[in-house]
């Protein structure tokens, strides 16, 4: 179910706009300081109580805990099943993060990346992306929220904006704590600054070569790096906010001199952030991390050479949580074929 399908459903049972906004904030858990700890039942009309009950079942139905499977460090990965038996993941990360998902799969196929490795089996509806925050919220506190789970929030750009603009919204989370994390597609910078609520960008380049991109992530849109890197900029001058740049790490691949280069071609001067990302493993690829100490020096060199750079281990790693780890794990009845990505 969409969250526009849900509005509509409480307005056809007579909600008012204050009461659609308190049933929407009971579900994200978000209680305003006059409804305190009281649920939606305390304080709705008899008519509209009645008719909540099958209302909130159908929530409930949206997504559903299927196993939790935490780490020392306070993150944990969380299978969340949906109704018609396909699953995905969402990971509990430290200090309030959750990373969701937006698709079950991803048309991309990065070669690096669990996700892509059986194409896209189908989209997450906006109240499935939704539903993923509020069952974490049933668990701890979320104030951030990331889409770097599974799936290509550009390929499914529409739902994606519908989740922002409500967790942005009535789910209380600023538009600076909301990242939607892309491999850059036209249609980002087109759609996303005409969003009421403008998350900040995080872009997955990787590479400053645009053959090796190419190989690397290889149906992401064909646009010139330089190109990408000017969309961008764009949209951090709109939001007032700084790209996030991604960049796995692979060793002997991407980590080389000739690429602090190219970073520091293309991003000197720009509101930018490079987040390197070490390789997290993946059964049967042929990609490693590179030594910690590589990843460190590479680091200080971008410091140096005046560029904003910061090493990002991914938590839950030892859960198979880590970026690019998750994957749709077999429940329920068999999964379908994966369906190819239709483009605009
Ligand atoms: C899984 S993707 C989801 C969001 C979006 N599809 C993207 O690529 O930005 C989130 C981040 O995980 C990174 N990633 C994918 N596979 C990885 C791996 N095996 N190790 C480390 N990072 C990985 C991606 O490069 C990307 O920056
Ligand atoms: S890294 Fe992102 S775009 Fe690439 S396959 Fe994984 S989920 Fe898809």
């Amino acid at each position: 179910m969409h969250i526009h399908a849900i509005r509509e459903q409480l307005r056809a049972l007579g909600a008012k706009p204050e009461h659609e906004q308190r049933i929407l904030r009971d579900w994200l858990q978000v209680r305003s300081r006059s409804s305190g700890r009281r649920k939606a039942e305390d304080y709705l009309p008899l008519s509209l109580r009645e008719g909540l009950g099958e209302f909130d079942a159908g929530l409930r139905n949206l997504v559903r805990l299927v196993s939790s499977h935490a780490t020392p460090d306070g993150s944990a990965r969380l299978l969340v099943g949906l109704a018609d038996g396909q699953t995905v993941e969402s990971v509990l990360l430290p200090r309030d993060g959750l990373c969701v998902s937006s698709q079950v799969g991803c048309a991309v196929g990065c070669q690096f990346c669990m996700t892509g490795r059986d194409g896209l089996l189908r989209q997450l509806t906006s109240g499935e992306i939704v539903g993923q925050v509020a069952l974490a919220r049933s668990i701890r506190t979320v104030k951030k929220v990331v889409f770097m789970g599974m799936g290509e929030p550009s390929h499914n750009l529409q739902n994606v904006m519908e989740a922002i603009d409500l967790l942005g919204t009535e789910g209380n989370l600023g538009h600076k704590n909301l990242v939607f994390s892309t491999v850059g597609d036209p249609r980002v910078f087109e759609q996303l600054p005409l969003g009421t609520v403008k998350p900040a960008l995080a872009l997955s380049l990787h590479t400053t070569r645009q053959d090796l991109r190419e190989r690397l992530l290889p149906r992401a849109p064909r646009i010139a790096i330089e190109d990408l890197v000017e969309l961008a900029e764009e949209y951090a001058r709109k939001t007032m906010y700084p790209v996030q740049y991604q960049w796995t790490l692979l060793d002997g691949i991407n980590d080389g001199e000739e690429e602090l280069d190219g970073i520091v071609r293309l991003l000197k001067g720009r509101h930018a952030i490079m987040n390197i990302i070490p390789y997290n493993a993946v059964d049967g690829l042929p990609f490693s991390r590179p030594p910690d100490e590589h990843a460190r020096e590479m680091i200080r060199i971008l410091h140096r050479r005046g560029i904003l750079a910061k090493l990002r281990d991914s938590a839950a790693q030892e859960v198979d949580g880590g970026c690019g780890q998750l994957r749709a794990r077999a429940l329920g009845p068999a999964a379908p074929r994966p369906i190819a990505i239709h483009r605009a």
